[in-house]
């Protein structure tokens, strides 16, 4: 699926743990119901065959709702599920040496805390670049914070569209207003909720206004 940065708005990542009374693949259903622009399925502790696995199912679920699924870390399986890209951190394989083995199309998204790293993922060939802890996180608790000057100033220094990260609620999100970020990437914001889908039309919405859109 062709990256167009609208896909930013509401990024939802997973996190198993919220799981219990539905499964996974469930809630994600429900988080696309409720309007979510793009998928990560962040797993760090299934195998790399389940993972592929269950990539697969996820992604045609995505695809359903025309929602690209982006996997987290795992640039193997994401191209033998057929996912629509990677999203990779500063310990994992570089932008440019991703870019180099992936179909035209792959989409690659990459963490920025400065503008440093901004500016090389995007000369490596970004997407988009997630940018945070914005607020503490209970989903990755030893996650580097960042004020919201530092998320203007990295947003600002490249072309490429940023969505922030960390800790983000539909009850915060306005503290981010001017952050010049195409939208947010969401965790327990949205898998914690009791009802997923409404919670997450009722965050799409905010996100919208503080947005301006
Ligand atoms: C959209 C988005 N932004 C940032 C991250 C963090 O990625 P990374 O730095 O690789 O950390 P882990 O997710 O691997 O803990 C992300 N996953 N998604
Ligand atoms: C992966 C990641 N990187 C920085 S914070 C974070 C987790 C975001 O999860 P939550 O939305 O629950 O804070």
């Amino acid at each position: 699926m062709k990256f167009h940065k609208d896909m930013l708005l509401l990024y939802a990542v997973t996190d198993r743990k919220w799981t219990g009374r539905q499964t996974l693949y469930e809630q994600i259903e429900d988080a696309l119901k409720g309007g979510a622009t793009m998928i990560q399925l962040r797993e760090k502790d299934l195998p790399e065959s389940r993972l592929v696995a269950e990539a697969e199912k996820i992604k045609e679920l995505c695809h359903s709702y025309h929602v690209p699924l982006i996997i987290n870390d795992n640039v193997k399986a994401a191209l033998l599920s057929g996912a629509d890209g990677v999203h990779v951190g500063k310990e994992d394989m570089a932008v440019s040496d991703i870019r180099k083995i992936v179909p035209e199309d792959f989409i690659i998204g990459a963490t920025a805390k400065t503008t440093e790293q901004a500016k090389k993922a995007e000369q490596g060939g970004a997407d988009y670049l997630g940018v945070g802890a914005v607020f503490p996180s209970p989903t990755k608790q030893d996650a580097i914070r960042i004020t919201r000057d530092q998320l203007k100033e990295i947003c600002s220094a490249v072309s490429v569209p940023a969505v922030a990260i960390g800790g983000i609620t539909r009850q915060n999100i306005e503290e981010l207003a001017g952050g010049k970020m195409a939208g947010a990437a969401v965790v327990s914001g949205i898998f914690s909720a009791q009802d997923i889908q409404k919670e997450t039309a009722l965050l799409k919405k905010k996100i919208q206004e503080v947005l301006n859109l």
